[in-house]
């Protein structure tokens, strides 16, 4: 159905129209053979991606993958090794004031000057940013801190720092939104309105990478993930194309099956070898895509026609890429501490 009731053009539709198209597909972020060595140790090599406008990256990894580094980059707060990094079409100059890259960022952890209150805070970064004094208050009502602003940030929960971090971050209205596990130790709520907030930025045009191990959280939210492992890139593009990459199998959840039916499930060899093991009454089976259409068929035919598909998530595309990189199991906290993992506070 056409949006448009007669031939005439709606002159706001119109305006709208070409404000989206100019915010979303260009190129917000490009990273070029980029590689991060801190002394011996490289802690990203050779990656290369883009990140568009109107789109979010999640950057996914093990504890110490390269996630937090790959961000700093961007930031320009450590320089590469070698390779190259562009934000809206300008190389990032290490270690140099890029003033005219319109960049926000949420970091790991967010520390505040204590004593200051929120609106003290905010106004504080206002005048820094060249940001009209009004917006800060319009910030501290939209991120509900208006209550609180006069208050101390020593006295702030969690997950009122995490909104006046993220008021912080968005305060000059970035084209490029960078957040640092922006979601951890937030209550459920705290978190889905951080993810609210996002989806606004998103549409308004904001590029948005998103670090994070929250994968539930973030599968629905991101347009494509990259996923490290040991500084280099497993993986990368949409749920979708992962999928196709890892050829994960689906999950088919049968409802209402009768004892009878269940039996010809077991005596049938193609269902026998899909049958999960369930210690419930639930009845499941785990079907490569190949098989999902015959199997589909089949079910017909034993008149079973309740059932949902569940296809691979974003976790257990992650699980996969983990297990390819760590075959004999992920490496104990104790490996993650080993000599070559911990920070030594190397210059950058
Ligand atoms: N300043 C530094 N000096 C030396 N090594 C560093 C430095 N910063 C990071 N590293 C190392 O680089 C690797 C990547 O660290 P990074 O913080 O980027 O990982 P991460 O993916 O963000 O991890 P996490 O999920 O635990 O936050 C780690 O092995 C880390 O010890």
């Amino acid at each position: 159905m056409s949006h448009f009731t007669n031939n005439a053009i709606n002159p706001q539709a119109l305006t709208l129209m070409t404000k989206q198209t100019a915010a979303q597909g260009q190129v917000a972020v490009k990273a070029v053979g980029l590689s991060k060595r801190y002394a011996e140790f490289e802690a990203v090599k050779d990656l290369n991606f883009e990140v568009l406008t109107g789109q979010t990256l999640a950057l996914l990894g093990h504890n110490g993958a390269g996630k937090s580094t790959l961000i700093k980059l961007i930031l320009g707060l450590v320089s590469p090794s070698a390779g190259q990094l562009y934000v809206q079409g300008q190389e990032v100059q290490a270690k140099r004031v890029n003033a005219s890259l319109s960049l926000g960022y949420l970091p790991e952890n967010v520390s505040f000057y204590d004593n200051m209150t929120a609106h003290e805070l905010l106004s504080y970064f206002a005048k820094l940013k060249g940001v009209a004094p009004v917006r800060v208050n319009l910030l501290l009502e939209e991120f509900g801190l208006m209550a609180a602003k006069d208050k101390r940030l020593r006295t702030f929960s969690k997950g009122m720092r995490q909104r006046l971090g993220l008021a912080q971050a968005v305060l000059a209205d970035p084209k490029v939104l960078l957040l640092d596990e922006p979601t951890v130790g937030l209550d459920p709520l705290a978190s889905a309105f951080l993810y609210q907030k996002m989806a606004q930025l998103k549409a308004q045009g904001c590029a948005i990478i998103i670090s994070t191990h929250e994968l539930g959280l973030v599968q629905d939210q991101m347009d494509s993930a990259l996923i490290l492992g040991q500084g280099q890139m497993l993986a990368s593009g949409n749920l979708h194309s992962l999928r196709a990459a890892t050829s994960l199998p689906s999950l088919i959840e049968l409802h209402h099956v009768t004892p009878l039916q269940y039996q010809q499930l077991l005596s049938q060899a193609l269902f026998a070898s899909l049958l999960e093991p369930s210690a419930s009454d639930r009845v499941c089976l785990r079907v490569p895509d190949v098989l999902k259409a015959k199997v589909i068929q089949q079910l017909q035919g034993l008149k079973i026609h309740e059932f949902s598909v569940v296809p691979p998530s974003l976790q257990d595309i992650f699980h996969f890429y983990m297990a390819s990189l760590y075959p004999h199991g992920t490496p104990s906290s104790a490996a993650f501490g080993s000599a070559k993992n911990v920070k030594s506070e190397l210059v950058a």
